[in-house]
């Protein structure tokens, strides 16, 4: 159980941070359709061990979309109280009412911005009120320190951030990612439109890159696990 170990531990007013992902050798998380099944049964195993083990979880709103996740403990025999709770980065209040997110097998917040020009926005966020916890940050975009703070006072300690590449690259260029966890499979798609473990804007140059130490790897099944701490 990590919950107990004194190594999860960040300076800031935030929750420790720990990105998971599967992806295929050449860097995809999807392929170009959206279908992502990477993983082998031994690494989706590990991956509802850690869910047991973190406070929340969280993804970005197109994740939501394309996947319709239940980021519960569902791998593993578990218990009702074993989930985290859900988090949802959605600038647009986009979350589909009938997402399996919303489920009541733990609370979800949703992050939205405080206004949004898009149609339906004040119906939409009124609807997802109803559902799921609001928080309220940002002009055209949520203010991801701002959340990670919010979700610290509400008790979450430990996050895991399940993607997609959007988000993930989000996180790491403000400094909220402390560790990876990364099944690498065995596996090539190939496809310049298919989502790498971090897309968004991208850096210009490498002295710019995020740096990592290797801690950890092994294999699993037949899946590679790397493990990263970010250099601070
Ligand atoms: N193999 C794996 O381990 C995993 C694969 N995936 C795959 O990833 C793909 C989705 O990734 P991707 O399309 O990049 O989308 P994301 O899931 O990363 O969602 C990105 C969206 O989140 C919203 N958002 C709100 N605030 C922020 C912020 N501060 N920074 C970044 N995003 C923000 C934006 O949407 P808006 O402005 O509209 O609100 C943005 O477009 C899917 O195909 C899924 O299957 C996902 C997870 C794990
Ligand atoms: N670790 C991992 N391996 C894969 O092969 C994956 N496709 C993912 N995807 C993430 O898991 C979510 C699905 O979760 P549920 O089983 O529905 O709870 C998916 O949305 C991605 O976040 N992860």
């Amino acid at each position: 159980m990590i919950k107990k170990q004194n190594s999860f531990k960040c300076d800031d007013m935030r929750p420790y941070v720990i990105l998971n992902a599967a992806m295929t050798l050449d860097g995809k998380i999807a392929t170009k359709t959206g279908s992502s099944e990477i993983s082998g049964e031994e690494d989706l195993k590990r991956v509802h061990e850690l869910r047991r083990d973190v406070d929340g979880i969280m993804v970005g709103i197109n994740t939501v979309i394309a996947d319709d996740p239940r980021l519960t403990v569902h791998k593993i025999p578990s218990k009702k109280q074993d989930n985290p709770i859900r988090v949802v980065v959605d600038n647009k209040a986009r979350t589909p009412l009938n997402s399996r997110i919303l489920s009541d097998d733990a609370e979800t917040i949703i992050a939205i911005t405080e206004n949004s020009n898009e149609e339906d926005f004040k119906e939409r966020h009124q609807k997802l009120e109803k559902v799921a916890t609001i928080f309220l940050s940002g002009k055209k975009q949520i203010n991801l320190k701002d959340l990670m703070e919010y979700l610290y006072i509400k008790g979450i300690k430990i996050l895991m951030l399940e993607g997609g590449s959007t988000l993930n690259f989000s996180m790491i260029k403000e400094g909220l990612i402390d560790e990876l966890r990364i099944c690498i499979a065995p596996m090539v798609v190939g496809g310049h439109n298919s989502k790498t473990l971090f897309d968004g804007e991208g850096f210009d140059f490498m002295n710019e890159a995020i740096n990592l130490d290797l801690i950890k790897n092994y294999r699993l099944g037949k899946d590679l696990i790397l493990e990263y701490k970010v250099k601070k």
